[in-house]
């Protein structure tokens, strides 16, 4: 039996697999005391822009890592782009992509030569003019030649959007992606972000900690807790049902264990 005949075969798609960027089902991960996700089930329409919420420790890492196929489930299931993860990673990883800003490329290596080893895993057609239009796109071209290492932190996002847009993705999984950068810097990523969305259909799922950012980029946000969802709707009706002007005052709120349209003042309920 050859490993193609031995693997599990997948159910059919559905309409809604189809529509779905990510789909995910009861999904567990527990180490050894902690449970890092505690069966949360959603899903990300494809085109649309999903903020993942949360405070520190409260699962949104480590449920993006379990999209991506790296961490394993403790139980559930993901489909991502219509595939089992991480099952089929190897058929969606070259259509997917993520960006964080604890991530490091190798510092010696130049930008030039950091992209075209990505673009390489990705098998992308026409390196060189990919990168050549990357470069123009992010604003690169004043040290596409210098060493990653030597970058400041707004210069080394652009480079990691760089890397994660080289193969045009369907979907970008990013964690944190305008996190230690000035609010100028931040906004023209987010616009990038926005404009590559609307121009080729993308999906994005986004863990941050940036309220403004969310409202700004989002169509929809999911809330987490302690591993597990504690809202998911379009941000203007998370607000109103806190009876909240803004998403940190609703962050505040689900943080500090106020029922939806308690005042400030109020006791955890
Ligand atoms: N490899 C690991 N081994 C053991 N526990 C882990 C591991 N990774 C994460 N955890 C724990 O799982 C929980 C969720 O962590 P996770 O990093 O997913 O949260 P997060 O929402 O991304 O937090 P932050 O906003 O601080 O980045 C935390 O309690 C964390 O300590």
């Amino acid at each position: 039996m050859t490993a193609e005949t031995a693997r599990t075969p997948e159910p059919p798609a559905t309409a809604a697999h189809a529509a779905a960027a990510i789909e995910v089902a009861h999904l567990v991960k527990v180490y050894k005391a902690t449970r890092a996700v505690d069966d949360i089930s959603f899903s990300v329409a494809r085109g649309s822009i999903t903020g993942l919420l949360g405070g520190n420790g409260a699962g949104k890492t480590t449920t993006i890592a379990m999209i991506m196929g790296l961490v394993l489930p403790t139980a559930g299931r993901i489909r991502v782009l219509g595939h089992d993860m991480p099952e089929r990673r190897a058929d969606v990883l070259g259509r997917i992509n993520f960006e964080s800003p604890y991530v490091d490329m190798p510092s010696r290596l130049t930008v030039r030569q950091n992209l075209r080893v990505f673009g390489k895993l990705y098998d992308v057609p026409d390196l060189p003019g990919r990168i050549a239009e990357l470069a123009a796109d992010l604003d690169l071209g004043d040290f596409l030649d210098r060493p990653s290492g030597k970058l400041s932190a707004g210069q080394k996002t652009r480079v990691a959007l760089a890397k994660a847009l080289i193969n045009r993705p369907e979907l970008l999984l990013l964690d944190e992606p305008t996190a230690s950068l000035d609010p100028d810097t931040a906004d023209w990523i987010r616009s990038h972000l926005e404009t590559y969305c609307r121009q080729h259909g993308a999906s994005i799922l986004l863990a941050s900690h940036n309220m403004l950012e969310v409202e700004r980029l989002c169509d929809r946000v999911i809330i987490m807790k302690r591993g597990r969802i504690e809202d998911d709707d379009a941000p203007a009706a998370i607000m109103a049902r806190y009876n909240r002007a803004t998403l940190e005052e609703v962050f505040l709120d689900v943080a500090r264990g106020r029922a939806r349209g308690e005042e400030q003042g109020d006791q955890p309920a």
